[in-house]
């Protein structure tokens, strides 16, 4: 039996501005003429500040309206904008700066345009549109690289807030971070644990960037950086082994050679921290979700739930010992099996 339509004209409502993409765009232009740096010492005219960062100001003020509108900056008098709470963090000082996290570039931008061959083949979008998977295409372009690292960064030091305090961290010297990118979380976890040392290890081209950010937060002492491939080979040595969003980006079969990997550089004794977004059931808004429709577009993996975490351990020669879930993200351990 076909029912009738029901007729919510809220629903109607809230699902034609769920079209508007023009928000994620507009930040990403603020960001890149750093609007929100130049409104940090109170509200601004937009002619000021279209001088201060180089816009044509009858066009500023169209996307600054827009933006207003959902709560990123606010219109205090005609033509004068001033920063709220949600455009505070697109400042580059603020401690939580998510400047970076809108990198909205060409080649992912198309990998979405084209989600509808996902969806019919069960492939991953980017690899057949540009002819190899992610992180290959990534290694010949050095720029997007760069990009991409900052922005699976950026929301690194709200998740060293959360995670710091939810982790027993005693008893380990020496921690591997596998696949830590730009090194930006591991430095964050050295700067607090301070007797603690570290070995980074990451694609070749990417580890380029890392001496940069340990010295800054002055903890380079420590650290060891190593360019490989965690497909091959795992460095030995570790008290225990971090893989932070790193397993997602993987199938079943890479993301247990990526595990057994690691088993095999362990000692008996070692840990498996693995920090991810656990996929929950049920209907809430679920980053676990969202990053799992992310990763079949750009990555070819996806996201677990617990028991999916647990089979993976398994495969790999590991037995799962526990879950702290964070405000954030979930801290997964593993042990030798
Ligand atoms: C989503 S990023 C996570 C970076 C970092 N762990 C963090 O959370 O800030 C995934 C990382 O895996 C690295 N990666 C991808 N393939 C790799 C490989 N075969 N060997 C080593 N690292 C790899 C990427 O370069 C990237 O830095």
């Amino acid at each position: 039996m076909v029912t009738r339509p029901r007729i919510d004209i809220q629903a109607v409502t809230e699902l034609t501005e769920l079209a508007d993409y023009i928000v994620p765009f507009a930040i990403r232009v603020v960001c890149d003429f750093s609007v929100a740096d130049e409104l940090t010492e109170g509200p601004r005219s937009v002619e000021e500040l279209a001088k201060a960062t180089g816009t044509h100001a009858p066009t500023l003020l169209r996307v600054l309206r827009a933006l207003a509108g959902r709560g990123i900056f606010a219109e205090v008098s005609p033509e004068v904008f001033e920063l709220t709470p949600m455009a505070e963090p697109l400042r580059s000082d603020h401690p939580f700066s998510v400047r970076e996290c809108f990198p909205l570039m060409p080649p992912d931008i198309r990998s979405w345009a084209r989600l509808s061959d996902s969806i019919r083949t069960g492939r991953t979008s980017f690899d057949d549109l540009h002819d190899r998977p992610y992180y290959d295409w990534m290694a010949a372009h050095p720029y997007e690289c760069v990009r991409f690292e900052r922005s699976a960064e950026s929301v690194n030091p709200l998740v060293l807030r959360t995670l710091v305090p939810a982790v027993d961290w005693s008893g380990i010297g020496t921690l591997v971070d596998v696949g830590g990118g730009h090194g930006t979380f591991l430095a964050g976890l050295l700067r607090r644990l301070p007797e603690m040392r570290a070995v980074l290890l990451d694609l070749p081209h990417v580890v380029t960037e890392v001496p940069q950010v340990l010295d800054r937060a002055g903890v380079s002492g420590r650290c060891e950086v190593v360019g490989g491939d965690f497909l091959r080979a795992v460095p030995e040595g570790g008290d225990a082994y971090l893989l932070k969003t790193v397993l997602h980006d993987w199938d079943d079969e890479r993301a247990a050679l990526i595990l057994r990997n690691v088993r095999a550089a362990m000692r008996e004794d070692s840990r498996v921290l693995v920090v991810e977004s656990i996929r929950e059931s049920g209907d809430g808004y679920d980053v676990g979700k969202i990053m799992d429709v992310k990763a079949l577009a750009l990555f070819g993996g996806h996201t677990r739930t617990q028991a999916e975490f647990r089979s993976l351990f398994e495969a790999a020669g590991l037995r799962m010992a526990g879950v702290s879930r964070t405000p954030t993200m979930s801290v997964i351990e593993a042990g030798a099996r």
